[in-house]
């Protein structure tokens, strides 16, 4: 029987604990889980094959997915369901410490997985530890059957365990694939160049598109012929949570991709747009859930996180 045509992203699903000067809160997390739910919210079909463990936090991950229409392709967690806790003093960046779960995470592609990914007009990889050999094998493996991939390589430091390996297995994988998304944190950790010296060595790799986020200074898309930068998207309202940012770009992209190829530098300016419109308006409420620029509308955007 042919399966529904979903989306499929493979990666993270976490608990995020984060601290502040005004206490601790708790969101459910994980770039993939980011992305399958941004793509969800953008009216596409996705499934979500992660790690979830058997406990508590699992159950707020199975519901939070639930609600947002993600379908959970699950592989079990001998250590319980991952956690990211990030500590955030004023003005610095967070830093991240990660369970044992998180650390150890691992995809098991039985007979629901692959079928999955051959149904799925697009497969989104986020945030897998490309760092381990047999994983990585077994994850090329898994997607040969898809038609389009998209890969974020999102390595984290507190869960990376062998630099060089990483990239192996991340340039492996991302030879093939119609997208790849980078930013400064990931040309820096993994190979301790600029962005546009990773840019250019994506394409010198054959990806499709390389899809380069700058954060506060926007982001870049190189594909084939094209070269398009744009500045982050002005809207009312001030930035008040980065966090997932660069998820939601990537499922903006990939949507977008999904919905018809970009064939030339005005179509990807305008893919592009969209993906820092979408940004704009998920840094502009707490929390990494994916927003649409035109339903803040009804918010008053001066007010939020004040
Ligand atoms: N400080 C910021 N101010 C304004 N926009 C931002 C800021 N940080 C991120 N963004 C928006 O979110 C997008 C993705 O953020 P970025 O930090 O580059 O991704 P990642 O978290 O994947 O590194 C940027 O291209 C931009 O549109
Ligand atoms: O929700 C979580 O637990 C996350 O892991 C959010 C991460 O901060 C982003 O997913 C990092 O990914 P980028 O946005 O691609 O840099």
């Amino acid at each position: 029987m042919a399966a529904e045509s979903r989306v499929v992203v493979i990666g993270d699903a976490l608990i995020d604990e984060l601290r502040d000067d005004s206490g601790v809160r708790e969101f459910v997390g994980g770039a993939a889980l980011n992305v399958a739910v941004g793509l969800s919210r953008l009216g596409v079909p996705t499934s979500l094959i992660a790690m979830i463990g058997d406990d508590e936090p699992g159950e707020r991950i199975r519901g939070f997915l639930a609600d947002y229409g993600v379908e959970l392709i699950a592989s079990a967690s001998p250590h319980g369901t991952s956690r990211a806790v990030s500590t955030r003093s004023a003005g610095g960046e967070p830093t991240y410490v990660f369970n044992t779960a998180a650390q150890q995470r691992r995809v098991v592609y039985g007979a629901a997985e692959r079928a999955a990914i051959a149904a799925a007009p697009l497969v989104a990889i986020s945030c897998v530890p490309f760092d381990d050999r047999a994983q990585t094998d077994e994850l090329i493996d898994a997607v040969a059957a898809a038609s389009v991939v998209a890969i974020d390589p999102n390595p984290r430091a507190g869960m990376l365990h062998d630099r060089d390996e990483f990239v192996r297995g991340f340039e492996r994988a991302a030879a093939g694939a119609t997208l790849v998304k980078v930013g400064d944190d990931d040309a820096e950790l993994l190979y301790g160049i600029s962005l546009d010296a990773l840019t250019d060595r994506l394409v010198g790799l054959g990806v499709g598109a390389v899809l380069a986020t700058r954060g506060s200074a926007g982001a870049r898309i190189v594909a084939g012929g094209a070269d398009v930068s744009l500045p982050v998207s002005a809207l009312p309202g001030r930035i008040v949570d980065t966090m997932g940012a660069g998820d939601a770009v990537l499922a903006s992209v990939a949507a977008s991709v999904i919905e018809g190829r970009p064939e030339s530098g005005d179509a990807w300016r305008a893919v592009l747009q969209r993906a820092m419109d979408v940004a704009a308006a998920t840094c502009r409420v707490e929390g990494a859930l994916l927003r649409l620029p035109e339903s803040l509308g009804g918010i008053d955007l001066d007010r939020i996180g004040t």
